[in-house]
């Protein structure tokens, strides 16, 4: 006994009028047919320009359609399992009508499936003689995982057989679910449950029908809320996915396997080389720059360099950056110094910043558009930015921190890149390293690490970082780069107390190691994926040298230490405020941070030199005990309170009138025995 089975009950319903205007007010917004697609005498040209227009709706692609037919190089399948059953030519006919517009699609296809009227062997040798990889357009694989790595979805559509086109599909890592294609309907053999001969194909399913492949598009926008979708395809019957409201919103003609003249001359742009659609999709990428201190600066000043000097290839020229709202230095405004003058005074002034860099004061303007966001704020500042802008920047948005610091939780820590991942949703790599902010601004030599969750955006990434004069490398250890530069700020505040009281090279070395140590063991206890060769990268090892040498955090605990030796304490707040012009100092706020996890994990015995850190910032240990850290780990402390009413160099309340730097590179200061406020523990 034979029965008809068919795997899917889709139902597209409503008149043909309907289907003309599926969703009125959704889809192609702009008419953008012939924008530049004619020479003078109206023949129309392969591969003409794209508007800017075009270019962008391009590159703002959320949603690719492809047509079956521009992914393969025979241009129908049904034409070649044709070929493969002896019926190649009566039925290329067909297809032809088909396409050119001359022959209903329904009653083309009805007529092909007769004439070849294959069984399902047929099919399986047919793919086993022309494989899909044997067949690929050329540059179509590189297309589409380039588009896919920047999180746009690619779908197949085409008047064709699913049987036909899920191998293609699978093979172009293009999920089942977004293939819209015909099905064929079996006669089943009830002895077998198998297939055994083709008698007709489903005709409920929108790609059997003309302006199919507008309504499969159109059933895509229903679940999905894309705001672009583009449609690529060589046929008349892709062509009118532009043609009906909620349709694709820009058509792009392909002529790499069949060029058809009322495709070329109609499409928006049309193209023969995959190769130049990926140029154009990865060139002019929006960079958007979050943060406007010292190294927020010297970064978006090596991005501006490259994105002007890859213009004609990957980024966008103009580089946005993003300036506090009130910004100002000696009453101007810092907006526009910076756009005007090309400067910035106040954190790097003297050195020449790229005229394609601009300052805004309105956020939702800086990452409106941008397809990379560079994140630099102090780290205490990130989840009020990252509040304001969720929920507006793109899913396929590359992000970067550049932020050196961590969040603690009630449930427990959280890296700075993870915090942006979650709050944004989009993939989130970092860049850390040796950089002291205006060594890097004045182009002197020097490196850093992108560490990465995904290959493909840190490559781009590393194109839009490196410099000549800055070399970056890659590795896959996001969470170990981010807390190599994070810890090392609580390490550099022991090297400056350890200077600050006099003491040379061997005492600092002596507490860089332990810091060192300390950090490896952290990280590695917290993040047990963190892999130990990352604090040999420049993330690791070099940026604990530089910090301890050069950075800011070194230079107020060296000041604060000076200070407490000569018995004229100030507190780490207003040292910061005094020594730093407005930069923000990591290192304390660090320490807290890292103390709450020790604390709560019974972990402060184990990490001596960072509880003993803690304890001097918060004036419970005097800064002699740097080098006593064993010992200043296990003491018993007094509470911060207490601590205040006992001491009598316990810093003073913040100044009513500025302090007066010592000097931005604290002179030496006599060293004389340190106060033993402790010997009442004795
Ligand atoms: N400066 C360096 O040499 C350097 C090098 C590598 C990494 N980093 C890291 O980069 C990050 C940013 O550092 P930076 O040097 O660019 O900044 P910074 O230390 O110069 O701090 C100044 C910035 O803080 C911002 N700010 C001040 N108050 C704010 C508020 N209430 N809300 C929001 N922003 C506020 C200012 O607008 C300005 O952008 C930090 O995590 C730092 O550790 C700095
Ligand atoms: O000046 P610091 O101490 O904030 O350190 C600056 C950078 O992190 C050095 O890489």
């Amino acid at each position: 006994m034979l029965s008809i089975r068919c795997g899917i009950q889709m139902k597209i319903a409503g008149s043909n009028a309907m289907k003309r205007n599926l969703y009125p007010g959704r889809g192609r917004s702009i008419v953008m047919n012939g924008l530049a697609g004619f020479n003078g005498n109206g023949t129309p040209q392969s591969n003409f320009r794209p508007s800017k227009q075009v270019l962008d709706m391009w590159q703002r692609a959320e949603a690719v359609c492809f047509d079956i037919d521009c992914t393969i190089t025979v241009n129908d399948s049904l034409d070649l399992l044709a070929e493969h059953m002896g019926v190649g030519e009566q039925v290329a006919e067909l297809t032809s009508k088909a396409m050119d517009g001359s022959m209903n699609l329904e009653s083309s296809l009805e007529e092909r499936l007769k004439i070849i009227n294959c069984k399902p062997v047929d099919i399986k040798s047919f793919l086993e003689k022309h494989p899909p990889e044997s067949r690929f357009a050329q540059g179509i694989q590189s297309l589409i995982s380039s588009l896919q790595s920047r999180g746009v979805t690619i779908y197949l559509i085409t008047g064709g057989f699913r049987e036909l086109a899920l191998p293609i599909a699978d093979k172009l890592n293009i999920p089942r679910e977004n293939v819209f294609a015909n099905r064929m309907l079996w006669q089943w053999d009830d002895e077998t449950l198998e297939p055994s001969r083709l008698v007709g194909f489903d005709m409920s399913e929108p790609t059997a029908r003309n302006q199919g492949k507008p309504q499969a598009i159109a059933q895509i926008r229903e679940k999905n809320s894309y705001n672009s979708v583009v449609m690529i395809g060589d046929g008349i019957t892709d062509l009118e996915a532009v043609q009906v409201s909620g349709g694709a919103d820009l058509f792009i003609g392909f002529g790499g396997v069949e060029k058809r003249p009322k495709v070329q001359a109609e499409a928006d742009w049309f193209v023969t080389d995959y190769a130049d659609l990926e140029a154009a999709f990865l060139q002019s990428m929006q960079v958007a720059v979050i943060g406007s201190g010292s190294f927020a600066f010297a970064a978006a000043r090596m991005v501006a360099q490259n994105a002007k000097e890859s213009s004609a290839s990957m980024f966008r020229d103009k580089v946005k950056i993003w300036v506090r709202p009130g910004s100002e230095f000696e009453g101007q405004s810092m907006i526009d110094i910076i756009n005007e003058k090309h400067e910035n005074p106040k954190y790097l002034p003297g050195i020449p910043l790229p005229e394609n860099l601009e300052a805004f004061s309105d956020l939702d303007q800086v990452i409106e558009g941008a397809d990379i966001l560079v994140i630099c704020t102090p780290h205490q500042y990130i989840r009020g930015i990252l509040k304001q802008i969720s929920g507006k920047v793109k899913s396929s948005t590359i992000a970067i921190s550049l932020v050196k610091g961590l969040r603690v939780r009630a449930d427990g820590p959280q890296l700075i890149s993870q915090l942006v991942r979650r709050s944004l949703g989009t993939d989130c790599s970092v860049l850390m390293g040796a950089n002291i902010a205006d060594e890097l601004a004045k182009e002197e030599f020097g490196e850093a690490v992108i560490g990465y969750d995904n290959i493909d955006n840190a490559r781009i990434l590393k194109k839009l970082f490196q410099r000549p004069y800055f070399r970056v490398n890659l590795i896959p250890d996001a969470a170990g780069a981010e807390m190599c530069g994070t810890l090392k700020n609580v390490v550099a505040i022991a090297a400056g107390l350890v200077e600050g009281l006099g003491y040379g090279a061997n005492s600092k070395a002596a507490i860089m190691r332990q810091g060192l140590s300390e950090m490896m063991k952290f990280s590695i206890r917290l993040y047990p994926g963190i892999r130990e060769e990352t604090f040999l990268e420049s993330c690791g090892v070099a940026d604990l040298v530089a910090t301890c040498y050069g950075g800011r955090n070194r230079m107020v605990a060296m000041e604060y230490a000076k200070r407490w030796l000569v018995g004229q304490p100030e507190s780490f707040d207003a040292l910061e405020a005094a020594l730093l012009n407005g930069q923000k100092l990591q290192g304390v706020m660090t320490s807290e941070e890292v103390q709450e996890i020790l604390a709560t994990r019974g972990w402060e015995r184990d990490f001596p030199l960072f509880t003993t850190i803690n304890r001097i910032i918060n004036y419970q240990l005097d800064p002699s005990f740097v080098v006593k850290y064993e010992e200043g780990a296990q003491r018993p402390v007094l509470a911060k309170q207490l601590a205040a009413n006992t001491y009598s160099w316990f810093p003073p309340p913040m100044p009513t009138e500025p302090i007066t730097p010592v000097t931005q590179e604290p002179v030496p200061v006599p060293r004389r025995a340190p106060f033993d406020i402790f010997s009442m523990f004795k």
